[in-house]
């Protein structure tokens, strides 16, 4: 559902911060995404969603290349920002509302989808107060509930967790492993190690732009016996100053 290949970016001339990263996502997978800061994934998930092009390699998304199909690629996706401090003089409902019109999503079905999503995360109170009063996890229940108004099936979350309350967060994976069990796709970025080690069907480690490791958590404990993900972690990206 989700193919990258041979993804590179060059920033400014000589910043190449993703170097030839290519893998693929299929139906009913949870796949994580780790590395350090200033790893590269920030910009990988801007090429996955076509915010940014690659300076190289290309992009599918529910079998629509990016760049031949963007429309039909980016219909299919729901993107969550690292950064939800957006539409602040909007209300909660004002901003959804927008995005679903974006979508063509029609009334009946963008109201069922916004009252079931705003009780999950308990915002069903404070969808018609501007964003500018919301805390930065309100915000960010906000932008989880826009980019999913249109149930799309490949959800692209960068960092979805930052700021949400323990609740928000258990309802957030939950709905995470129900729209990949429904036979959809989720690829998000975190480094939560113990939300990749709980959640993620496989993980992506990159470092430096390129990837050091693809596949499942429990592949990678076997070949790094006795070891937690968090040790595993740290020895696979240390740098050398
Ligand atoms: N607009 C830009 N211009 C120049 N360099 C950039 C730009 N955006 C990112 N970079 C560089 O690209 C590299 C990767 O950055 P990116 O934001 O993708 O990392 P990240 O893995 O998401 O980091 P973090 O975990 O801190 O969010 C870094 O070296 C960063 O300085």
């Amino acid at each position: 559902m989700i193919i990258a290949e041979n993804l590179k970016k060059v920033y400014g001339g000589d910043i190449v911060s993703v170097d030839d990263l290519s893998f693929h996502i299929h139906k009913g997978e949870i796949v994580g995404f780790v590395g350090q800061n200033g790893a590269g994934k920030t910009t990988t998930i801007k090429m996955l969603t076509g915010i940014l092009m690659p300076t190289e390699g290309r992009v599918k998304i529910n079998g629509f290349d990016m760049r031949e199909k963007p429309m039909e690629a980016k219909q299919s996706m729901g993107y969550i920002a690292d950064n939800p401090d957006i539409f602040l003089r909007l209300t909660g409902l004002e901003y959804v509302n927008f995005i679903a019109d974006i979508y063509g999503v029609s009334t009946t079905e963008r109201k069922q989808r916004i009252e079931q999503m705003a009780e999950r995360f308990g915002m069903e109170d404070s969808l018609n107060r501007q964003m500018v009063s919301y805390s930065h996890g309100m915000r960010q229940k906000m932008m989880v509930i826009a980019a999913l108004v249109h149930n799309p099936p490949v959800w692209i979350l960068d960092e979805p967790m930052t700021g949400l309350d323990p609740n928000a967060a258990y309802e957030l994976k939950k709905m995470m492993r129900e729209h990949a069990d429904a036979g959809n796709c989720v690829f998000f970025s975190t480094h939560v190690l113990e939300v990749a080690e709980k959640l993620c069907d496989k993980i992506i480690m990159i470092r430096k732009g390129k990837d050091i490791y693809q596949g499942t958590l429990d592949e990678l404990e076997t070949q790094h016996r006795n070891k937690s993900l968090e040790e595993i972690f740290v020895e696979m990206t240390h740098e050398e100053f």
